[in-house]
C-alpha cells in the first residue's frame, strides 16, 4: 500500500532561521514559503535528490504545531509522508485494521494540492504519518 517517502516534516520554531540554515550552511534547494491556513501551518519544501523536507511553523491561533513546539521547543521531526496511489482504499484498510484515522477521516487538500490524511502516532510507533495521493 504506501509507496515512495514524499516528505519528512520538521517543525521549527523560527523558519527564516531554517530557511538560511537549508539554503546556506547546508547549501539545499529552498522553496518559497506557502501558508496553509486550512493546516495551520507555513511550509516550506526542500528539494532533494530522493525526497523533500517541509519545514513546518504554526500559522494562526489553532496549529497543530504550536502544541508540538510547547513540548519540543528546539523543534524537531513531526511527521513522515508516504505516498499512495488510493487514499481511500488507504483508509478503508486502515480502519479495517484498527488504525485511527486523524480529523473527520476525510481526505483535506495538502500543500501539494493532493487528499492527504493523518494517522496517529500512537499507532505507528510514535510517527505520525501522513499519508499523500499521487
Ligand atoms: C499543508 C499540509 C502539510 C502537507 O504536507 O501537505 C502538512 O503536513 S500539515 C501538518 C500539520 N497537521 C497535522 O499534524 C495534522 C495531524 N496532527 C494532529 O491531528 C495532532 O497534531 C495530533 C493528534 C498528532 C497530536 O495532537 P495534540 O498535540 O493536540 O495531542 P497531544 O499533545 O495530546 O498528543 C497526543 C500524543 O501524541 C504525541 N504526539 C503529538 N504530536 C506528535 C508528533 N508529531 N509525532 C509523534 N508524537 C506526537 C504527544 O506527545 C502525545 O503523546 P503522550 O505520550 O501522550 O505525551
Ligand atoms: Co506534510
Amino acid at each position: 500500500m504506501i509507496g515512495r517517502l514524499n516528505h519528512v516534516a520538521i517543525a521549527v520554531p523560527d523558519l527564516d532561521a531554517a530557511i538560511a540554515q537549508y539554503a546556506g550552511t547546508l547549501g539545499a534547494n529552498v522553496g518559497a514559503p506557502q501558508d496553509e491556513p486550512d493546516h495551520g501551518v507555513t511550509v516550506v519544501f526542500i528539494e532533494l535528490p530522493n525526497t523533500k523536507i517541509e519545514l513546518l511553523h504554526p500559522l494562526g491561533d489553532n496549529s497543530p504545531i504550536t502544541g508540538y513546539l510547547d513540548k519540543n521547543p528546539a523543534g524537531g521531526i513531526h511527521h513522515i509522508c508516504y505516498e499512495v496511489d488510493d487514499i481511500m482504499a488507504a483508509r478503508d484498510k486502515l480502519l479495517a485494521d484498527g488504525a485511527r484515522v486523524l480529523g473527520t477521516g476525510a481526505p483535506k487538500i495538502g500543500a501539494h494540492g493532493k487528499p492527504v490524511l493523518f494517522l496517529h502516532p500512537k499507532d505507528f510507533n510514535g510517527c505520525l504519518i501522513e499519508l499523500e495521493q499521487v
